[in-house]
């Protein structure tokens, strides 16, 4: 898989090479290539935005220079992936969709978004998912472009190591995880649930799905609902 990432901070996105990320990087699994939306800047003073055509609060960013930089960096075949607050929710289906894709370019924005045109005209060549990472209001996209490559990177194949797996991910099977031990087996006046030491491998699974669906039900009921709208093949935003 090849990711390219199109930011105005481009150094914000230095520590994907670290960690898991990095390591796949190493393996030749990944390619990433992090582009200074500046670079596709002509003017003297390197100018990504402008004043918002209605008025309003804060400035927005120029369609010309994302319009050339896309042009260059966002070949026909690859999945746009632009973060916003106005987006399609991110979940683990949509990390498992952007897992099987070949190649992921994602807009990071600033200031009060992107002009809507750019994606209105990307959208003539390549596939957009206009993206939202949850209910809540960044300063810009590269925390949740981090997020979003650290969730889908993980599911590629070869990027966990033997020991560690997505199988029984949160969310994968619906339900949250159950909790988590380690040694020692007495800590602070706490024991260790005694059916994790029984070594009754189908008692031990039943008593973690257990705990998962109590934790679920008490924690995200919304879970337990139904299936949910997001980011996928047939949720184009
Ligand atoms: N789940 C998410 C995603 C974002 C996000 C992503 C990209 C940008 C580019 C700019 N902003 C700030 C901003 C503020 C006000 C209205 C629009 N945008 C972003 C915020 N916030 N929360």
């Amino acid at each position: 898989m090849r990711i390219d990432i199109v930011s105005i901070f481009p150094d914000y996105l230095a520590p994907l090479r670290l960690s898991l990320p990095g390591k796949a990087i190493d393996r030749g699994i990944l390619e990433l290539g992090v582009h200074d939306l500046r670079s596709w800047t002509r003017d003297v003073h390197r100018s990504v935005d402008d004043t918002p055509y209605g008025g309003g609060p804060g400035m927005v960013m120029r369609p010309d220079v994302w319009g050339e930089c896309l042009d260059d960096v966002c070949p026909d075949d690859a999945l746009l992936v632009v973060p916003t607050p106005a987006g399609v929710p991110f979940t683990q289906a949509t990390a498992e969709e952007f897992s099987t894709e070949s190649h992921l370019v994602f807009a990071c924005g600033r200031y009060e978004g992107i002009d809507q045109r750019v994606f209105d005209d990307a959208a003539r060549r390549v596939r957009v998912r206009e993206v939202s990472i949850g209910d809540f209001v960044l300063i810009g996209g590269e925390v949740a472009v981090m997020a979003m490559i650290e969730a889908t990177v993980r599911l590629i194949p070869g990027v966990l190591g033997n020991n560690e797996s997505h199988e029984q991910d949160s969310f994968s099977d619906g339900i949250l995880e159950g909790p988590a031990y380690t040694r020692p087996q007495q800590w602070r006046g706490l024991s260790v649930p005694p059916v994790l030491l029984s070594g009754d491998h189908a008692r031990i699974a039943a008593w973690r799905h257990e705990q998962g669906l109590a934790r679920t039900e008490a924690l995200r009921p919304d879970l337990l609902a139904g299936p949910t709208v997001s980011a996928g093949p047939d949720h184009t935003a």
